[in-house]
């Protein structure tokens, strides 16, 4: 079986335009591939480029150079030079990102925010939405507030509706984004639980967990993003 995700010689500057074309050099030389069943954690300090990394996986952020390897149902997409509509075909089918924030629509229910990944790729709406509730009961989120739109609720009751979003699909490569920044102890272990879950689902993680609780808890790995700073020897 293809490794599910591998990143070689990625690299990417911002170029800030209102600062006269000022090049910010991010990262360098990025190279590493996650395995089935692996939870790589990116290390290193803040500002040194783990979100950044993650957001160029994902298709967010442009990349200047190198390829990540994306792999799915026997075949392999490039997704630093694939065009916009692979990208989200990707996503749908491979990728999945569970962001520090959830981005709401307004008017959409929580229930239906969750199960909606499941529904775009085929699965009938009354199965997703069973699932969905499995998830939301899971992560304790209250009954009373799931066909509700999530745009009021607290920081860590958007975080657990964005946490079930990310982890309802049974995509081969998950990223995630510090998703357990805003939860209490009780939700963190259900999370660590269902990232185990995934682990033992053969699935490939590759996250940011500030926590270290969480870090010990879910990493195989853990990944110094300072190794890829062109900073790092001015620092
Ligand atoms: N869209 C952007 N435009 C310009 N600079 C950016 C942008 N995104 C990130 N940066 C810069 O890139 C560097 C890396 O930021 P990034 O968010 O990837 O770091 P991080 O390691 O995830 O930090 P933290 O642990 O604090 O979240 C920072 O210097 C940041 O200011």
């Amino acid at each position: 079986m293809a490794t599910p995700l591998v990143v070689s010689d990625v690299a990417k500057s911002f170029t800030m335009h209102l600062r006269g074309g000022l090049v910010l050099p991010v990262v360098a030389n990025v190279s590493f591939a996650v395995a089935s069943g692996e939870c790589v954690v990116l290390g290193g300090p803040s500002g040194i480029g783990k979100s950044s990394i993650l957001k160029m996986l994902y298709g967010n952020y442009a990349v200047d150079a190198g390829q990540i390897l994306v792999s799915h149902a026997g075949r392999t997409v490039d997704v630093a030079s694939a065009d916009p509509r692979t990208v989200l075909e990707i996503r749908r089918s491979a990728l999945g990102y569970v962001s520090q924030f959830l981005r709401t629509v307004p008017r959409v229910a929580a229930l239906d925010v969750v199960a909606e990944p499941l529904i775009s790729r085929g699965t009938a709406p009354e199965e997703a939405h069973e699932r969905a509730a499995e998830l939301l009961s899971r992560l304790n989120l209250p009954r009373d507030l799931w066909q509700l739109p999530p745009a009021t609720f607290s920081g860590g009751e958007q975080q657990r509706v964005n946490i079930a979003r990310g982890f309802i699909t049974d995509h081969a490569v998950l990223l995630l984004d510090e998703p357990t920044a805003s939860l209490d102890a009780t939700n963190r272990r259900v999370v660590i639980a269902m990232i185990e879950a995934k682990k033992m689902a053969g699935v490939a993680l590759l996250g940011i967990f500030h926590d270290e609780e969480v870090r010990e808890a879910v990493a195989d790995r853990i990944l110094d993003v300072t190794a890829f700073s062109p900073r790092r020897s001015a620092a």
